[in-house]
Protein backbone atom coordinates (compact mmCIF):
# COMPACT_ATOMS: atom_id res chain seq x y z
CA UNK A 1 0.00 0.00 0.00
CA UNK A 2 1.10 3.53 -0.43
CA UNK A 3 2.05 5.57 2.00
CA UNK A 4 1.24 9.27 2.62
CA UNK A 5 2.59 11.92 5.03
CA UNK A 6 0.79 15.18 5.88
CA UNK A 7 2.94 17.88 7.56
CA UNK A 8 1.12 21.09 9.12
CA UNK A 9 1.36 24.03 11.49
CA UNK A 10 -1.56 26.22 12.12
CA UNK A 11 -2.36 28.96 14.93
CA UNK A 12 -5.82 28.34 14.94
CA UNK A 13 -6.38 24.98 14.09
CA UNK A 14 -7.79 26.08 10.82
CA UNK A 15 -5.13 24.39 8.99
CA UNK A 16 -5.29 21.56 11.28
CA UNK A 17 -8.50 20.29 10.02
CA UNK A 18 -8.03 20.62 6.61
CA UNK A 19 -4.73 18.45 7.24
CA UNK A 20 -6.89 16.12 8.58
CA UNK A 21 -8.94 15.95 5.87
CA UNK A 22 -6.47 16.09 2.78
CA UNK A 23 -5.15 12.58 5.05
CA UNK A 24 -9.12 11.42 5.12
CA UNK A 25 -8.94 11.44 1.16
CA UNK A 26 -5.78 10.07 0.37
CA UNK A 27 -6.98 7.26 2.58
CA UNK A 28 -10.60 7.30 0.51
CA UNK A 29 -7.93 6.88 -2.45
CA UNK A 30 -6.46 3.74 -1.25
CA UNK A 31 -3.10 4.92 0.27
CA UNK A 32 -2.36 4.66 4.16
CA UNK A 33 -2.00 8.41 5.63
CA UNK A 34 -0.25 9.89 8.38
CA UNK A 35 -0.36 13.52 9.83
CA UNK A 36 2.31 15.30 12.00
CA UNK A 37 2.18 18.76 12.90
CA UNK A 38 5.45 20.63 12.11
CA UNK A 39 6.34 19.92 15.52
CA UNK A 40 6.75 16.55 16.19
CA UNK A 41 9.61 16.15 12.87
CA UNK A 42 12.39 15.82 14.80
CA UNK A 43 14.83 15.43 12.22
CA UNK A 44 14.80 14.67 7.77
CA UNK A 45 14.77 10.92 8.80
CA UNK A 46 11.03 11.67 10.01
CA UNK A 47 10.43 11.96 6.19
CA UNK A 48 11.98 9.06 4.78
CA UNK A 49 9.16 6.29 3.49
CA UNK A 50 6.29 7.89 2.19
CA UNK A 51 5.07 8.26 -1.45
CA UNK A 52 2.78 11.38 -1.39
CA UNK A 53 3.66 14.53 0.91
CA UNK A 54 1.59 17.13 1.72
CA UNK A 55 2.69 20.56 3.33
CA UNK A 56 0.53 22.87 5.29
CA UNK A 57 0.65 26.10 6.55
CA UNK A 58 -1.68 29.02 7.08
CA UNK A 59 -1.20 33.35 5.90
CA UNK A 60 -0.28 35.38 8.29
CA UNK A 61 0.70 38.75 7.57
CA UNK A 62 0.98 37.85 3.73
CA UNK A 63 3.02 34.84 4.76
CA UNK A 64 3.65 31.28 5.92
CA UNK A 65 3.79 30.97 9.79
CA UNK A 66 7.33 31.04 10.37
CA UNK A 67 7.34 26.93 12.13
CA UNK A 68 6.61 26.00 8.28
CA UNK A 69 9.62 27.71 6.82
CA UNK A 70 11.66 25.85 9.58
CA UNK A 71 10.57 22.59 8.42
CA UNK A 72 11.24 23.30 5.00
CA UNK A 73 14.81 23.80 5.18
CA UNK A 74 14.96 21.22 7.33
CA UNK A 75 12.91 19.10 4.58
CA UNK A 76 15.31 20.26 1.92
CA UNK A 77 17.97 17.51 3.67
CA UNK A 78 15.42 14.72 2.87
CA UNK A 79 15.44 13.62 -0.44
CA UNK A 80 11.72 14.18 -2.19
CA UNK A 81 12.99 14.32 -5.41
CA UNK A 82 9.91 12.59 -7.54
CA UNK A 83 8.10 12.16 -4.77
CA UNK A 84 3.87 13.18 -5.23
CA UNK A 85 3.70 16.88 -3.94
CA UNK A 86 1.31 19.13 -2.67
CA UNK A 87 0.71 21.96 -0.51
CA UNK A 88 -2.37 23.71 1.66
CA UNK A 89 -3.43 26.03 4.16
CA UNK A 90 -6.07 28.21 5.52
CA UNK A 91 -6.76 31.87 4.83
CA UNK A 92 -8.54 35.21 5.00
CA UNK A 93 -7.88 37.07 2.36
CA UNK A 94 -4.99 37.15 0.70
CA UNK A 95 -2.90 33.29 1.21
CA UNK A 96 0.10 33.57 -0.32
CA UNK A 97 1.11 30.41 2.41
CA UNK A 98 0.07 27.09 -0.16
CA UNK A 99 1.46 28.67 -3.53
CA UNK A 100 5.02 29.28 -1.56
CA UNK A 101 4.85 26.07 -0.16
CA UNK A 102 4.24 24.71 -3.55
CA UNK A 103 6.86 26.28 -5.29
CA UNK A 104 9.51 25.27 -2.67
CA UNK A 105 8.35 21.87 -3.46
CA UNK A 106 8.47 22.11 -6.91
CA UNK A 107 11.51 24.34 -7.78
CA UNK A 108 13.72 23.52 -4.56
CA UNK A 109 12.87 19.86 -3.95
CA UNK A 110 11.88 19.14 -7.36
CA UNK A 111 9.22 17.09 -6.29
CA UNK A 112 6.14 15.58 -8.85
CA UNK A 113 3.35 18.34 -7.89
CA UNK A 114 -0.23 18.10 -8.31
CA UNK A 115 -1.92 20.61 -10.46
CA UNK A 116 -2.29 23.47 -7.74
CA UNK A 117 -2.00 24.58 -4.35
CA UNK A 118 -5.24 23.90 -1.75
CA UNK A 119 -6.52 27.57 -0.25
CA UNK A 120 -9.38 27.58 2.18
CA UNK A 121 -11.11 30.01 3.65
CA UNK A 122 -12.42 27.43 6.20
CA UNK A 123 -12.85 23.46 5.75
CA UNK A 124 -16.57 23.54 6.85
CA UNK A 125 -17.64 25.91 4.70
CA UNK A 126 -18.79 26.27 1.30
CA UNK A 127 -17.62 22.44 -0.07
CA UNK A 128 -14.76 22.55 1.84
CA UNK A 129 -14.44 19.46 2.98
CA UNK A 130 -14.91 18.12 -0.12
CA UNK A 131 -12.71 19.90 -1.50
CA UNK A 132 -9.74 18.97 0.83
CA UNK A 133 -10.78 15.13 0.58
CA UNK A 134 -10.36 15.62 -3.00
CA UNK A 135 -7.36 17.19 -2.90
CA UNK A 136 -6.04 13.71 -0.54
CA UNK A 137 -7.91 11.74 -3.64
CA UNK A 138 -5.98 12.98 -5.95
CA UNK A 139 -2.54 12.84 -4.51
CA UNK A 140 -3.53 9.03 -3.91
CA UNK A 141 -4.55 8.49 -7.68
CA UNK A 142 -1.38 10.14 -8.79
CA UNK A 143 0.34 8.21 -6.44
CA UNK A 144 -0.84 5.30 -8.43
C1 LIG B 1 -3.14 38.89 12.78
C2 LIG B 1 -3.65 38.13 11.59
C3 LIG B 1 -3.07 38.32 10.34
C4 LIG B 1 -3.54 37.64 9.21
N1 LIG B 1 -2.96 37.88 7.99
C5 LIG B 1 -3.49 37.28 6.89
C6 LIG B 1 -2.97 37.59 5.60
O1 LIG B 1 -2.02 38.35 5.42
N2 LIG B 1 -3.55 36.98 4.53
C7 LIG B 1 -4.59 36.11 4.66
O2 LIG B 1 -5.05 35.56 3.66
N3 LIG B 1 -5.11 35.79 5.86
C8 LIG B 1 -4.59 36.35 6.99
N4 LIG B 1 -5.10 36.06 8.22
C9 LIG B 1 -6.22 35.08 8.33
C10 LIG B 1 -5.75 33.64 8.66
O3 LIG B 1 -4.92 33.15 7.64
C11 LIG B 1 -6.99 32.74 8.82
O4 LIG B 1 -7.68 33.11 10.01
C12 LIG B 1 -6.67 31.27 8.85
O5 LIG B 1 -7.88 30.53 8.80
C13 LIG B 1 -5.88 30.87 10.08
O6 LIG B 1 -5.49 29.53 9.95
P1 LIG B 1 -4.99 28.66 11.20
O7 LIG B 1 -6.20 28.43 12.09
O8 LIG B 1 -4.49 27.38 10.62
O9 LIG B 1 -3.94 29.42 11.94
C14 LIG B 1 -4.62 36.71 9.35
C15 LIG B 1 -5.18 36.50 10.63
C16 LIG B 1 -4.70 37.20 11.74
C17 LIG B 1 -5.34 36.94 13.09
Amino acid sequence: MKKGLVVYTTRTKDTEKIANLVAEGMRFGGMEAKVLNVKDVKNEQDLDGYDAYAFGAPTYHGEMLQAMKTFLFLAEKADLAGKIGGAFGAFGWSGESPDRIFDTMKNIFKMDMVSQSLRLKNAGLGGGVAMAQDYGRDMAKKAG
